[in-house]
Parts: structure tokens; C-alpha cells; sequence
């Protein structure tokens, strides 16, 4: 039976619940100061990946839609993390992390060192968008109602326990904060509406737990390669490498 819209959202919701990765034990390390400088430099490289495929995605799935009003709607997801004349974007902010930690910002850009499953998920979640239908591409984006909590814990956690964190390295997250509310809103509203039988809502509760995958398998590939007893595999960021020359003062 198709669920009413109350009983939809809830259903996604619980989704997030039960599988966004701000359970993962790789953020419990990062946000609670455990994780030494070099696994956060790994966390910083690999999702430097995440971040250079999201617009890639949106611009994917932009090419597939018909109504002007949608394209329009969802336009200033590419701008947020591309940029404009006035506003950087969330790439430029997230090399600035990246310099934060020691790292060569064109070498985090280059992609070269990132993990081969991360590539593997960040792939499949393009691809994903790129081919499924426009409702599921949508709900896929949905993992975004969960995203301000885990930016906002990620912002004082790091402020409390890192030397790196400051202003300036916590731009990225403290500007999604404004960011993100908007795009959701419009993206939930978009989903509610158009999941308008079992069939659809069944498609669409799928599609955002294939995101929740997406996003847990980054972070299980950063902490076996990573975190004790740390496996890297063939590729993958060798701590050393790709680091910011020390400056003459
Ligand atoms: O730090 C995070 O945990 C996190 C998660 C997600 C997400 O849930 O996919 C996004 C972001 N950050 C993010 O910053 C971002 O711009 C973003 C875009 C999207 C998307 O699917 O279109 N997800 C996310």
C-alpha cells in the first residue's frame, strides 16, 4: 500500500537513523581527537574525491532533466562547490583544510593517492545518478538531512581537539551549514511529491540507502587502510607524501 507522506518521510528518516555514517567508527575517532595527524590528512585526501565528484554528479543529472524550473532549482548546487565571481565554492575551502593539515593543496587536488574503494563508491554514486531515474537520483541526495548534525558535531570536535582547526580550515563545513538546509528542503519536497506510489517510495527508500552505503564505504576503506593494523592498499596515500614544503619564514 502506498504510504501516506508523513509515513514516507518518517521511513527515510529512519533510514539515516539507522545508517548514516556518523556512526561510523572512523568519525568517533576523528571528532573525538583521536586520530593522529596522518589519519587525518588520509580523511582529508580521500574525501577531497567525494567532494570533486559531487558537482560532477550534479551536472549529471542536470543534463538529463527537461523542466527549466528543476534545472533552475538545482543549479546552485554546482555553483556552491565550483564557485562564482563572489563566493569561492567548497572546493577552493576544502583545499584550504587540506593546507591546514601540512598537505600540498595540488597535491590533494591531483587525486593521485586516493583509495581504490573510495574511487569505487564515488564512481558508483555518479553512475548512479547518471543512470537510474530522476526520483531515485534525487533520494540518493537526501543523506543531506543528516549532514548539518554531523557538520556541526565535526565543527566542534575539531575546533576542540586539533591545532589545525581554526576559522579558516572549518570554512567548508561552517559554510555547508547555510548551504545544505535549502537544497534538502527543496530535494524532500521533490521526492514526497513525486513518490506518489508504493513502487516509487519502495525506489526511492532504496535509492537513499545505496547513499548511506556510499558513504559508510569511504570510511570503512580509510580505516583499514589507516587505522590499526593499517592495510594500505596498492595506490593509496603513503603517509610523507604529497606534503606542503615548509615555508621560509
Ligand atoms: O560531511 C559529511 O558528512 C557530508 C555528507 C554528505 C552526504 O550526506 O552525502 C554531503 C556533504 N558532507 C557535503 O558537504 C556536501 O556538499 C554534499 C553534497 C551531497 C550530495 O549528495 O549531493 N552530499 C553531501
Amino acid at each position: 500500500m502506498t504510504q501516506t507522506r508523513e509515513e514516507f518521510e518518517a521511513r527515510l528518516r529512519r533510514i539515516g537513523e539507522e545508517r548514516y555514517h556518523d556512526k561510523h567508527p572512523f568519525h568517533h575517532l576523528l571528532h573525538g581527537g583521536r586520530c593522529t595527524p596522518d589519519q587525518v590528512r588520509a580523511w582529508v585526501i580521500n574525501r577531497y574525491y567525494y567532494q570533486s565528484r559531487i558537482p560532477m554528479k550534479d551536472a549529471a543529472f542536470m543534463s538529463r532533466v527537461e523542466d527549466p524550473k528543476l534545472r533552475r532549482a538545482w543549479r546552485s548546487r554546482i555553483e556552491d562547490h565550483d564557485g562564482t565571481a563572489e563566493n569561492e565554492g567548497g572546493i577552493a575551502r576544502w583545499l584550504k583544510l587540506a593546507e591546514a593539515v601540512g598537505l600540498d593543496p595540488d597535491y590533494v587536488a591531483s587525486g593521485v593517492g586516493i583509495l581504490p574503494a573510495t574511487k569505487f563508491a564515488v564512481d558508483a554514486y555518479v553512475r548512479f545518478v547518471r543512470d537510474k531515474t530522476l526520483l531515485e537520483a534525487v533520494a540518493s541526495s537526501l543523506t543531506e538531512l543528516f549532514a548539518p548534525k554531523i557538520h556541526a558535531e565535526r565543527i566542534e570536535g575539531l575546533l576542540a581537539n586539533y591545532d589545525f582547526a581554526d576559522d579558516v580550515s572549518m570554512s567548508y563545513f561552517r559554510k555547508r551549514l547555510s548551504e545544505a538546509p535549502k537544497d534538502v528542503a527543496f530535494g524532500l519536497a521533490w521526492v514526497l511529491d513525486h513518490a506518489d506510489t508504493r513502487e516509487k517510495q519502495d525506489a526511492a527508500a532504496a535509492a537513499l540507502t545505496f547513499k548511506t552505503d556510499v558513504l559508510w564505504a569511504q570510511l570503512d576503506a580509510l580505516y583499514s587502510a589507516y587505522v590499526e593494523p593499517a592495510r594500505i592498499p596498492p595506490g593509496g596515500w603513503v603517509p610523507g607524501e604529497g606534503m606542503a614544503l615548509a615555508r621560509a619564514s
